[in-house]
Formats: C-alpha cells, structure tokens, sequence
C-alpha cells in the first residue's frame, strides 16, 4: 500500500462537508489505490456533530481510509496535510455589510494560513471553497508567506459545471459533449462563464447553439446567479453539488488533464490574460503530470470577453484592496 495522503477538511460538520467526506474516504480524490487520514475540523461547538459524521465514516469501513482525527485546534487540525480543504466559513446574514463579512472571515482565514504554514506538510496544497473564496483564499495567503504562490486555489468549478449543464441543456447533447468552457475571474455574480472557447461534439459551441442573444442576455446571467437560484428553491445553499466540484478540482489538480482540455479554477495570477498580478483568480489550468499546473495560454479573447474578464478581475482587486485596509494585511 501507499503511504496515506493526508487530508484537512474545515467546516467538516456543515452541509458540504457531510456529501464531501465520505467520496474522500472512498478514493474520489486521489484513486481506488491511494490510502487517506481525514483531517475533520470545525468550531468548538460542533465536535458532538463532527463526531457523529465520524461515526458515520467509521460505519462505511471503507477500505481506504487510515485514520480520522476531529478537532477544533488548528495546530492538531492542519498537522503534516497535504491537503487543506478550507470550507467552513460565514455566510453572509440579512443586514451585514461586506466590510463585516471581510472582518469575520478575515480574522477565519488569518489564523488558518498562520496555522497552515507552521504545520502543515511541506508539500501542502491549498484549496479555498468558503465564500467570498477568492479572496478568502488570498487572505490565508497573505498569512502563510513561505508556502509558494502555485499552490493556492479558489473554487469555480462549480460554475463550470454549472456551466457545461446550461450549454448542453439548450443544444440537447449530453455534459460530457460538452469541453472547455472557461470561468474567468471571481467566484460571484461578476463572473464570466465563457463559451467562446468551449466546444461541443468538437465544433465552436457558438456555432452549434447558433443564438448569440441567449448566450449574452440568457446563459451568462443563468450562471452568474445559478448559486443564488438553487438557495431560492431549497432554503439553503448548493451543497452536493459544491462538494462535487471540490471533489472534481483536486482530481483534476491531481491527475493529467486529457490531451485538448482545460478546466477552470482559482489561482494566483501571475498577470496571464491581463489580469492583476498576485489576486486569486480563476483561470484555465492544465495539469501535466498530475503534480504541477500551468495556465492555458493563447486562448481567443474577443472584445466582449475582454470587457467581462476586466470587470470581474476588477471587483477581486477591490475586494482584496478592502481586506488589505479592513485586516492591517
Ligand atoms: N465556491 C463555491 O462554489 C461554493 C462555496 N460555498 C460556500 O461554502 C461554505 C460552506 O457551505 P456549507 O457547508 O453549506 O455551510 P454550513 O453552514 O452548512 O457549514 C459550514 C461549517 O463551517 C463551520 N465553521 C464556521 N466557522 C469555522 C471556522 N472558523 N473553522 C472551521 N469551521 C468553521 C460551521 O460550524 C459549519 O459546520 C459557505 O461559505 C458557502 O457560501 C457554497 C457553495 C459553492
Ligand atoms: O451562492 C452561494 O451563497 C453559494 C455559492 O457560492 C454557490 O452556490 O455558488
């Protein structure tokens, strides 16, 4: 057997961490071959939830899975990971401003890059999916100066997905027939889901849904509020399928990506399509050897790309503009 990789989920007792957990127990991350310890960490006040989702773990006897550890202490909870999934966050309540929002969550996502840094692996990868995530990401960056920029990440994959289902739904083919179709930028309603590059069954998808009214006026808004839709129907927001797409970003990250492809996912730009050095935004990345990743270069960005791609990086160097002032950063 190898030797396990080790995996820290935050805001493990929440509504993510519950569909997320148990498909990392099971191998979705890494491969039916690759042993996991499962880092869970939450707040004090919910280890008896935490330890009843262990409970659960321990029930499933899954094969793969070497250790649990549940924990509300960051040095024990970030200790020797590979991986720091940092999900637990607060959402924003009725009547909070974002500045309260940054304050909360910067003080979060402080002390966890501190942590990271002091104890986690020397290989560790980060992988941001609390909101705002972007630049939650970022602030836990700012904090954690040693660990190099290339393994920071945001998660759009989501929205990507979300995505590809909305092209394939209107020109009546499958997901799967659906490739690379790119998110650019925040993880918010300014993000730019962009068709122009994707293809479906191997033609431009322009030309196959062949209605450039729906994919400005109707698909891109359908994306940018998808998140928003979904908490209106269920009272609560995505969940299973946020999970999944966590899942399916550190796979790909993991994994060489198919010959052709590309997928989206928050990284720090190192001004690659004009975009603002040193922000974390989202990209398309390749990943060759299943260890390092690189951005897709030379993609085609007409003049209404240009304008939604500089739009959504502008509102992530703001924000991360506002948490510098808010956190003293
Ligand atoms: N990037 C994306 O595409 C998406 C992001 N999200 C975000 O993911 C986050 C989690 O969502 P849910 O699981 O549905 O929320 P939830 O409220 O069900 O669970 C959040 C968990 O985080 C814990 N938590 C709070 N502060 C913490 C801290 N300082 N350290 C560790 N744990 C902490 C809470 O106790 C709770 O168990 C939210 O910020 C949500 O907006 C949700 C969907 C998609
Ligand atoms: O909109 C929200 O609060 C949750 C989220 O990030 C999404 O579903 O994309």
């Amino acid at each position: 057997m190898k030797k396990a990789i080790k995996v820290a989920v935050t805001g493990a007792a929440g509504n993510i961490g519950y569909s997320m957990v148990f498909r990392i127990a099971k191998g979705d991350l890494f491969g039916a071959d690759q042993p996991v310890e499962l880092n869970l960490i939450d707040i004090a006040p919910a280890m008896d939830k935490l330890e009843g989702v262990k409970m659960e773990l321990d029930d499933c006897a899954f094969p793969l899975l070497e250790k649990i550890v549940c924990t509300s202490d960051l040095a024990e909870g970030f200790k020797d990971v590979n991986w720091a999934i940092l999900v637990g966050s607060m959402p924003r309540k009725a009547g909070m401003e974002r500045s309260d929002l940054l304050k909360i969550n910067g003080g979060i996502f402080t002390g966890q890059g501190k942590a990271i840094e002091q104890y986690a692996a020397k290989d560790v990868r980060i992988f941001v999916v609390g909101n705002p995530c972007n630049t939650n990401c970022w602030i836990a960056k700012q904090s954690a100066p040693s660990i190099p920029a290339d393994r920071w990440f945001a998660m759009t994959m989501l929205d990507q997905h979300r995505a590809t289902y909305q092209l394939a739904n209107k020109t009546g083919v499958l997901s799967r027939d659906v490739k690379n179709v790119v998110i650019w930028g925040n993880h918010s309603s300014t993000q730019y889901p962009d068709a122009y590059n994707a293809t479906i069954n191997g033609k431009p998808a322009v030309e196959v849904v062949n209605d450039k009214d729906w994919l400005e006026n109707d698909f891109i808004p359908t994306v940018q509020k998808r998140g928003a839709a979904v908490i209106a129907a269920r009272g609560a927001s995505s969940a299973a399928s946020a999970a999944n797409a966590a899942i399916d970003t550190v796979y790909a990250l993991s994994t060489p990506t198919p010959k052709g492809e590309w997928f989206s996912v928050g990284v720090c730009s190192n001004g690659e399509y004009g975009t603002p050095k040193g922000i974390i935004t989202s990209l398309p990345v390749r990943t060759e050897d299943g260890k390092t990743w690189h951005v897709v270069e030379g993609l085609d960005i007409n003049e209404f790309s240009r304008a939604k791609i500089d739009a959504t990086n502008k509102e992530l160097l703001d924000e991360s503009n506002s948490a510098k002032e808010i956190l003293g950063l």
